[in-house]
């Protein structure tokens, strides 16, 4: 007997179909970030900084200077995947023979990126890029009180929304564009109200344009380098703010405090939102955007999703850049982790939890979500991974450093 077969066995006992939860987690996507393969450099201009409280640490060599390098490193890390995914796309990540500024894109900057998607069968995703810009550089854009600057990243955003629109008409699909701004102060503001009516205003103009073929999302955050006393897109702001339009909130999983968990906002916010977008990153002490690994929170969030069968109103992006190791790695560990997580949620006995829950017989709700803990869900990923035809196990990363030699030692 195979090992697939014993663990298949050993699930049914619990009543769990290991047939069924394959056959849902190949439907689930996840939106890959670009960003990761360069270090959120984008191709604008090679010697721009990031700033707007945003930091990579690490200068493991390699990074992709330029869209073919970036797209062949994407390819390599897809043909490590199993599934069909998403490839999350900035601003930034324009391309064009001349200068385009951030409030001039079109579609046309970002075709070679379609027309790789289609080509890849990836869906597309887009973030108009408020930041690493001289008019970002005082930390202030959508709330500005400065009306040129305000009206410039407005601009932005519009464009952005008319880029993702054309993505999605031409990928038949719609493009979830997730706004975030920077936006705030370093130490305590005399006037919380005001910054916030103007966000409030920036981002009612940005929306009022319908689009078909695009879904708005607003990403909160607690605090970043330089706004440690005051962000005016806090999660209240943004709750309040998708609530009332009825669009997709983000919730990235570093812009909380640390003991605060996505995993269990989730359930609330689906009770009054109609989808969600989540950015799935790892804090270590502060919003540091690790890579993701099979942690606590991680199984809670994939878990939240599959047991409650939402995975068609939660979008599950990522939202990690790491310099120090390589970066087809990184993703490659990071996606397969976060499918790795959506499988042991699949995999796990959640009709009797329930039951033995509604009956108050919490001693069995303890006893089978620890047991079940250890059961073979190893079996069944790489039973996964061998029908999908990518690495079984860790041999993928012999692919990786086989790259690395080939390709990233080179640039
Ligand atoms: C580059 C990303 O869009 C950015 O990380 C944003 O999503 C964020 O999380 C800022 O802290
Ligand atoms: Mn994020």
């Amino acid at each position: 007997m195979s090992t697939y077969d014993s663990a298949r066995e050993q699930y049914a006992a619990l009543g769990v179909d290991t047939e069924s939860a394959l056959s849902r987690l190949k439907n689930i996507p996840i939106s890959i970030h670009c960003w990761q393969g360069d270090d959120v450099g984008g191709f604008e201009d090679p010697d721009g900084q990031l700033g707007s409280g945003l930091a990579v640490t690490g200068n493991y060599p390699g990074k992709a200077r330029t869209p073919d390098e970036l797209r062949s490193d994407l390819e390599k890390a897809l043909s490590l995947i199993p599934g069909n995914h998403r490839l999350n796309l900035h601003a930034i990540y324009l391309e064009s023979d001349s200068k385009v500024d951030r409030n001039a894109i079109e579609p046309k900057h970002f075709q070679g990126w379609i027309d790789w998607c289609k080509s890849q069968n990836v869906g597309l995703d887009f973030n108009p890029s408020c930041f690493a810009h001289p008019l970002a550089d005082a930390g202030l854009t959508l709330t500005s009180p400065d009306d040129g600057i305000r009206q410039f990243w407005i601009d932005h955003c519009k464009a952005s929304r008319v880029v993702a629109d054309e993505m999605g008409r031409q990928l038949g699909d719609k493009t979830v564009t997730n706004i975030w701004v920077p936006d705030g102060y370093k130490d305590v503001p005399a006037d919380r109200m005001a910054p916030r009516q103007r966000l409030k205003d920036s981002l009612d103009e940005i929306l009022a344009a319908p689009t078909e073929h695009n879904l708005d999302a607003v990403e909160s955050k607690l605090f970043g380098i330089g706004s440690e006393a005051f962000v005016a897109g806090s999660h209240e702001f943004y709750m309040g703010y998708a609530m009332q339009k009825q669009i997709l909130l983000c919730l990235d999983a570093g812009h909380f405090h640390p003991t605060e968990m996505i995993s269990e906002k989730i359930s609330s916010c689906l009770l009054f939102l109609p989808e969600l977008l989540l950015h799935v990153s790892r804090g270590v002490r502060w919003d540091s955007d690790h890579v993701v690994t099979f942690n606590d929170e991680l199984l809670a969030i994939a878990r939240e999703i599959v047991a409650n069968k939402v995975e068609d109103r939660v979008h599950i992006g990522l939202d990690f850049f790491d310099a120090s190791i390589n970066r087809v790695a990184a993703w490659t560990i990071g996606v397969r982790n976060t499918l790795r997580a959506l499988l042991t949620g699949l995999l796990e006995p959640t009709d009797k939890l329930r039951a033995a829950e509604l009956e108050g017989d919490y001693t069995t709700r303890l006893a089978l979500m620890e047991e079940v803990k250890t059961f073979p869900i190893g079996a069944v990923w790489d039973e996964y991974c061998r029908r999908q035809d990518v690495p079984v196990g860790p041999s993928w990363l012999t692919d990786v450093q086989e790259y690395e030699h080939q390709v990233l030692s080179k640039r």
